[in-house]
């Protein structure tokens, strides 16, 4: 206990403002990149808050910019902080805050999007699966146009336990746009119930922890930010390939608004669909006039459990593309009914 109080007072001595910070190196934020900082750091301490308790953790945090969110890191009393930046910009303000922080920030110039999350770590630091989380937590504030891709990238390396998770169950706090931020939380029948919903909350329990105004940022960016807290969890809901659900969750979802009996058919060749699709809804015991949004993780659960077993009966099945059917069929001058284009980042 002596030792957590004397931790838990744990500051960095007197630095610039961030926005000194910002002046100092000229750190003006580049629109195509995206770039809209925190300068509040109240604001940045709360996210930190979110992760949870830091004290002697390992952090990795991602896209730190000019620092904010990094200084309220150290503030918790971490053990090690790697940063992972790809504008060399950032680099000198960063080294500052190590230097100010005795050695504790390790900074690496690079694209988080292809760094090796599973060497970035101490090995002792590994934990079983089964175990509590390790102490090592990811948290970052990157561009939406990077945030998105990189759960969807992390969130299959989490089902194949690789990357960040060959630590085991590696928590992480990270910032989307708002509207991706409720998808990612969207419980049965809410609106905003989609793709990222099903694969998200298959393999953690998400929690939208809280929204940040754009006008907190500077510059201001058109949307406001939801912040995101992910706890991998033991076992996922449904226990099939990461391939295996996507593709499931991905056809159904393609036409979110009709029955569901629409998307489940893509799932199948033309020859074969209507008597495929009849028997996976029957033998999932899944009630072809729900729409995408009403459908429970245990409607998944079986839609995927009937699908793997109609796959280990026909091995041709799974490498079936509707895609890569209507494309043929265009190119044969053939009409079909279109798909109703989903966005893909739902
Ligand atoms: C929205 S700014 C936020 C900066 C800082 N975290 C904050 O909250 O003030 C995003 C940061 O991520 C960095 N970034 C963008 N894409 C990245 C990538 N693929 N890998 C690492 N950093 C990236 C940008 O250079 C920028 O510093």
């Amino acid at each position: 206990m002596a030792t957590q109080g004397v931790l838990a007072k744990y500051r960095l001595p007197p630095l610039p403002t961030i926005g000194e910070i910002i002046k100092l190196f000229n750190l003006r934020a580049e629109k195509q990149l995206s770039q809209n900082f925190l300068l509040d750091l109240k604001l940045t301490d709360k996210i930190v808050r979110k992760a949870g308790n830091l004290q002697n953790a390992y952090v990795c945090e991602v896209g730190p910019g000019p620092g904010g969110i990094t200084r309220s890191i150290l503030n918790a009393g971490v053990e090690e902080l790697l940063v992972v930046e790809k504008d060399t910009r950032f680099i000198p303000g960063l080294k500052m805050l190590n230097e100010a922080s005795s050695g504790k920030v390790q900074i690496v110039h690079g694209d988080i999007l292809t760094y090796r999350m599973d060497r970035a770590f101490p090995k002792h630091l590994k934990k079983p699966w089964d175990d509590d989380p390790p102490n090592v937590h990811i948290i970052g504030n990157l561009p939406f146009s990077v945030s998105t891709p990189l759960i969807i990238k992390w969130l299959e390396q989490l089902a194949d336990r690789t990357g960040p998770f060959t630590y085991g169950r590696t928590q992480m706090t990270l910032t989307f746009q708002k509207e991706v931020a409720e998808r990612l939380t969207a419980s049965t029948s809410s609106k905003q119930r989609s793709r990222l919903s099903i694969m998200a909350q298959n393999l953690c329990n998400v929690k939208n922890c809280f929204t940040i105004p754009g006008r907190a940022f500077v510059p201001k960016p058109e949307v406001d930010v939801g912040v995101v807290h992910f706890t991998p969890f033991i076992q996922p809901k449904i226990e099939q390939p990461f391939k295996v659900v996507e593709k499931v969750v991905r056809s159904v979802f393609q036409f979110r608004r009709k029955y569901c009996h629409h998307g489940v058919s893509i799932l199948f060749p033309e020859e074969s669909r209507l008597k495929c699709t009849e028997q996976m809804l029957r033998l999932a015991d899944v009630d072809p006039t729900l729409r995408p949004t009403e459908l429970t993780m245990t409607h998944f659960k079986k839609l995927c459990n009937v699908y793997r077993e109609m796959c280990d009966q026909n091995p041709n099945l799974f490498a079936y593309n509707f895609r890569e059917e209507l494309r043929m069929r265009k190119l044969q001058g053939k009409t079909t009914e279109e798909g109703e284009e989903d966005d893909l980042q739902r």
